[in-house]
Formats: structure tokens, C-alpha cells, sequence
């Protein structure tokens, strides 16, 4: 568990961070997001000392950081960041021992530990070890860089706009990786974004900052149902906050369930359980139709789902 208590940061007049309150509970994913300048980047850089604080604390499952050595401290907090921060002379597999290597972890282990990343990562390591990081893509150089802050199998992950520097598709990939890993590992995670979407997609909770104070902590739907001002509301969009809530619910919480698995009929589009409502009512409206089937992953018809089920997801 991460608690901030008070926290602010002066640059000179500029108070950057403003007395902030703020608890990260032990594998959640908190996702500090507001727009540029308002101290998240700040606040990241104080819970790993790479920046000190002016006053407040910061507790780790109940330890002041200040009083840890920042070098253990950081060794127990991988840090991922928009650029990389990759070595560009070390092969991939160099950068993301680099940990194991400080921890004085045995060869044979370091090299297990590579590979096991590499393939968690969805690289190849049989190709992509050797490699020099200019010889990958954005998207290939940032799962190395979230390799590399997993290397040391830290219990807390501090990520500043690790994906910012992506188009749009390799971006979302990276997104449904990291929920997809962060369901295994757990890690308790601090995500700073500017990008809502984001937010709303990786987040357990959302601290939304202006001006380095926190003016709404709370889940995704909390948020998107209570803005609780004028500020959250615009960060959110008003036009589309419906859609918005829907991407956060998926078809197997909706969905009615036949008693058994049926044939399904030849030529229908089928959605998945793990569909959001927001394709359920994109395939429904593309087909102009009123309710769709969902199949199983090995093709059975398992329930429906129908237009004004989803359309109630606001009560
Ligand atoms: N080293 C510094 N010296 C002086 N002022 C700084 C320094 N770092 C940050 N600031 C100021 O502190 C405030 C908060 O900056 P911070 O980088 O935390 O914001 P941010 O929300 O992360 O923004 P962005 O999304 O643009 O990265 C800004 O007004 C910034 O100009």
C-alpha cells in the first residue's frame, strides 16, 4: 500500500503539488490524469525520491520512503516513462537484466528471467534478445522498457505516460497487454495519463489532478456516473459519456444465459463475453438488429444479449 499524506512540492513559487491526500491500495491500478501541468509527473517522481518533497509523507505498506536507502527504494519500484530511458549501446536482453544484474542475481537465472519477460511481453526471445534498441519499433522499445521495470519482480510499478509516444492501435495493444499482465502479476500500480480514455480503461481508481490537487478519487464508474464538478466533466467529454460507460461493462455481466450451449444459427455475428457494451451496441447497430448471440470461444451459442439491456446500463 502507497499513502500520500500532505504531500506538496514548491518549485521556487511554483507549488506544483498541492498538500495531497492520496491512498493506493496494495495490486490496484491508480491512474493519476489531468491536464499538462497539473503535478502528476510530480507526484509519480516523489514516491520513488527521484524528486524530494517539500513537505507531507509518503508511506510504503507503512514505511516512510525517506527513511529507506532510495537505491533499495528503487529497486522495489520499477519505473517505466515515455522515452524508454533504454541504454541504446546494450542489447535488449542487457537493458532488461539490468536489475537482476544490480540484485547480483546468478547468469543462468538472469538470462531465465529475460526470456520469461521477453515471452510475457509478447516478444520473441530468440530474435529480440540480441538486439539494440534502435533496431525496434515504439511499441517494441516500450515492452522492452516495462520488461525492464519488471525485471527485479518489484511489488509496485510507477508508469509516466509510458504509451504516450504511440499511434493509436500500437497504444491499444499495449493497453489490453498491460490489463492482461497486470491480472497476473498484480502489481500496485501509479499510471500517469493526460489521456481520459486511458484512464477510464487501465484504472482500479482514478485520481483526477488541476492545478496539484486532487479533485475527485474514485473507480472509473463512479466518475463517469458523478463528476463531481464542472472540471471532471469536461476531462470526460460530455458528448460521449454514455459510450464511455459502456466500454467499462462487458457482455457476460448482461447477458442472458441459455440453461445449454446451442448450435448457432449459420450466418450470424456473434459477440464474445468479454466484449464491452460499447461493440455489443456497435455490432447491433451495424446490423440493425435488436439483440445478437454470444458464442463461446469454441463457437457454441452460450446467451443473447439484447439493445435495451444495454441501453439500461444507466439506471
Ligand atoms: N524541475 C522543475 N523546475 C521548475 N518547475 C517545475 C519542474 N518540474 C515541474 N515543474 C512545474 O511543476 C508543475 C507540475 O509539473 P508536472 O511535470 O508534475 O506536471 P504534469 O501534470 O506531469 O504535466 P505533463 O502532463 O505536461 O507532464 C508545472 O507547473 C511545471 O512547470
Amino acid at each position: 500500500m502507497i499513502e500520500l499524506k500532505g504531500i506538496t512540492r514548491r518549485f521556487g513559487k511554483t507549488v506544483a503539488v498541492d498538500g495531497i491526500d492520496l491512498t493506493i491500495e496494495t495490486g490496484e491500478v491508480c491512474v493519476l490524469v489531468g491536464s499538462s501541468g497539473c503535478g502528476k509527473s510530480t507526484t509519480l517522481r516523489m514516491i520513488n525520491r527521484l524528486l524530494p518533497r517539500s513537505s507531507g509523507e509518503i508511506l510504503v505498506d507503512g514505511e516512510d520512503v525517506n527513511d529507506i536507502d532510495p537505491q533499495a527504494l528503487r529497486l522495489n519500484m520499477g519505473y517505466v516513462i515515455q522515452s524508454t530511458g533504454l541504454f541504446p549501446h546494450w542489447t535488449v536482453a542487457r537493458n532488461i537484466g539490468l536489475v537482476p544484474d544490480l540484485l547480483k542475481w546468478p547468469a543462468r537465472r538472469r538470462e531465465q528471467r529475460v526470456n520469461e519477460l521477453l515471452t510475457l511481453l509478447g516478444l520473441d526471445p530468440e530474435t529480440d534478445a540480441a538486439r539494440f534498441p534502435h533496431q525496434l519499433s515504439g511499441g517494441q522499445a516500450q515492452r522492452v522498457g516495462v520488461a525492464r521495470a519488471l525485471a527485479g519482480d518489484p511489488n509496485i510499478l510507477l508508469m509516466d505516460e509510458p504509451f504516450g509516444a504511440l499511434d493509436a492501435i500500437t497504444r491499444e495493444l499495449l493497453q489490453q497487454e498491460m490489463l492482461r499482465i497486470q491480472k497476473q502479476l498484480n502489481k500496485t500500480t501509479v499510471f500517469v495519463t493526460h489521456d481520459i480514455d486511458e484512464a477510464l480503461r487501465l484504472a482500479t481508481r482514478i485520481a483526477v489532478m488541476d492545478q496539484g490537487q486532487i479533485i475527485q478519487h474514485d473507480t472509473p464508474e463512479a466518475i463517469l456516473r458523478q463528476p463531481a464538478s464542472a472540471f471532471v466533466e469536461n476531462l470526460l467529454g460530455r458528448g460521449d459519456r454514455g459510450l464511455k460507460l459502456l466500454a467499462l461493462r462487458t457482455v457476460g455481466e448482461v447477458m442472458e444465459r441459455h440453461p445449454e450451449p446451442r448450435r448457432p444459427a449459420s450466418d450470424t455475428t456473434g459477440l464474445n463475453e468479454a466484449d464491452s457494451l460499447r461493440v455489443a451496441l456497435s455490432a447491433m447497430v451495424w446490423e440493425n438488429v435488436t439483440q445478437l448471440p454470444v458464442l463461446s470461444k469454441a463457437g457454441s451459442e452460450v446467451g443473447i444479449v439484447k439493445r435495451e439491456q444495454l441501453l439500461q446500463v444507466r439506471p
